[in-house]
């Protein structure tokens, strides 16, 4: 942060600007703003400022005398840009270009000076920004700065990494950062969605495509991310047929909805996630290859906990923060026992788990500080704990196989989600069995 700030000190007589009227015309513009971003005179005079300058953070509303910062793009270079009100007239001035300093720097600079604004914007759409991954590992920096990088061109991304790693927060800090930001983000769990459900929510409907549909039809995800984002997490779980239908909608943009017999045209990106090994699946025929190479334009390997160690407290001190506020508890310390415990976990079920580790902590803890002795009502070191036996089930009143599988099956589950607040994926890693199956258990057993 500091780097940047020195930087825009050193940048303060910009040479690159230009002045727009109050309707937002250009008047005039510098030689060197021609040359900096490869325009010639024609390609500018009369235009609109909006047609040169693609915003991505919000443009502040100029108050006469007062100079404000945003960062735009221009002419596909992104660049932090302060604007100036003279009278009338408003100067866009160049304070630094992407040429000069990261993009990633940039962003984290915006957000920190726009802090109330972002934070508002970010809690508005329940969305997270890069400043939300938190991590400032030499790893972690590489690959937000990777990330940040790529969220300007329009290409399919596919973030892969273990289960609660933030594949999910990655997707929505990309989507935040593009150009599609003030569109939809729809994200989609390829594992939760019912395959017989799968294509008429995803792909839509037409009226009276199949019984029990909607008399009016109903527009699927995709077409619901029109100029936006389409996040599919765990992709690997997308239904054999419905490969073949998002293959084509990558290829053609289109998507024909269930039952129709027209196509629409959709202008989507798509940022495609999963936990698994999606070329071994392609090997064992279970994953389309064509789809394989359609999605896998630019992939992002996000770490595992354990591969970034160094990043364990900050995490830690990150939720003590968010339960301080959540449970009004007023935690400023972690005991050296149980930094040491953090710190050489392996974390199999990575931030997700971690979170879920402070939060049992922060229910219970006394005083200011969090210590391996604040977890003594759980069983931190048996991560597995079995499910309790189903006490009805005795020898006597067994009925039938089939139903004594289900029981324990239901009581295993409804144990698990006990266990972890409700989160499905970490329920799943903790009876050992594909998120994907535990959703179809869910829906089968009808668990709330
Ligand atoms: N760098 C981070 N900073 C703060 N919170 C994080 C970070 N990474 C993950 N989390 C939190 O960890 C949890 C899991 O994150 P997320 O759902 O994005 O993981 P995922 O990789 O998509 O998991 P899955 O593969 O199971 O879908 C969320 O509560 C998220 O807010």
């Amino acid at each position: 942060m500091v780097k940047i700030e020195r930087k825009i000190e050193a940048d303060l007589k910009p040479s690159d600007y230009l002045v727009v009227d109050d309707s937002g015309l250009i008047l005039e513009i510098s030689s060197d703003f021609y040359h900096s971003f490869s325009l010639t005179p024609t390609d500018l005079k009369g235009f609109s400022v909006d047609a040169i300058i693609k915003e991505t953070t919000p443009r502040p509303s100029s108050v006469v005398g007062r100079k404000n910062v945003f960062f735009g793009v221009i002419n596909g270079q992104p660049c932090l840009i302060r604007t100036e009100k003279i009278n009338k007239h408003t100067c866009y001035s160049i304070l630094v270009k992407n040429s000069e300093i990261d993009l990633y720097e940039i962003t984290s600079f915006m957000n920190s000076i726009n802090k109330p604004k972002v934070q508002k914007k970010t809690n508005s759409n329940n969305r997270y920004s890069f400043e939300d991954i938190v991590g400032d590992g030499p790893l972690m920096m590489q690959i937000k700065e990777l990330a940040a990088r790529i969220a300007t061109s329009n290409s399919t991304v596919l973030l892969t990494g273990e289960s609660g790693t933030g594949k999910e927060l990655f997707a929505q800090a990309i989507h935040g950062l593009s150009s599609r930001k003030d569109h939809p983000f729809v994200a989609v769990n390829c594992a939760a969605i019912p395959e017989d459900l799968f294509e008429s929510e995803v792909f839509g409907y037409e009226a009276g495509a199949f019984s029990g549909a909607k008399r009016e039809g109903k527009p699927g995800k995709i077409e619901l991310a029109q100029n936006g984002t389409l996040f599919l997490d765990e992709i690997s779980e997308l239904p054999y047929l419905a490969q073949g239908k998002l293959l084509r909608v990558l290829q053609e943009r289109e998507v024909e909805r269930l039952g129709g017999t027209g196509t629409k045209t959709v202008d989507i990106r798509i940022i495609a996630a999963t936990n698994r090994d999606l070329k071994s699946l392609v090997q064992e025929g279970k994953f389309r290859q064509d789809l394989f190479y359609r999605l896998y334009v630019f992939e992002l390997k996000i770490p595992s906990l354990r591969q970034r160690k160094e990043d364990i407290l900050t995490l830690t001190e990150h939720f003590i923060n968010y339960y301080n506020n959540l449970f009004n508890r007023e935690v400023k310390y972690i005991g050296p026992d149980l930094q040491e415990w953090l710190v050489s976990n392996d974390w199999p079920g990575n931030i997700r788990e971690l979170r879920a580790i402070i939060e049992r902590g922060m229910n219970i803890v006394e005083g200011d500080t969090l210590m391996l002795d604040s977890f003594r009502f759980t069983s931190l070191s048996d991560r597995a704990e079995q499910p309790p036996t189903n006490a009805t089930s005795t020898l006597s009143n067994v009925k039938s196989l089939e139903e004594e599988v289900k029981k324990a099956e239901m009581a295993a589950i409804q144990w698990a989600l006990k266990e972890t607040n409700g989160d499905k994926t970490l329920a799943a890693q903790r009876l050992k069995i594909h998120p994907a199956s535990l959703y179809r258990k869910i829906s089968k057993y009808k668990i709330n």
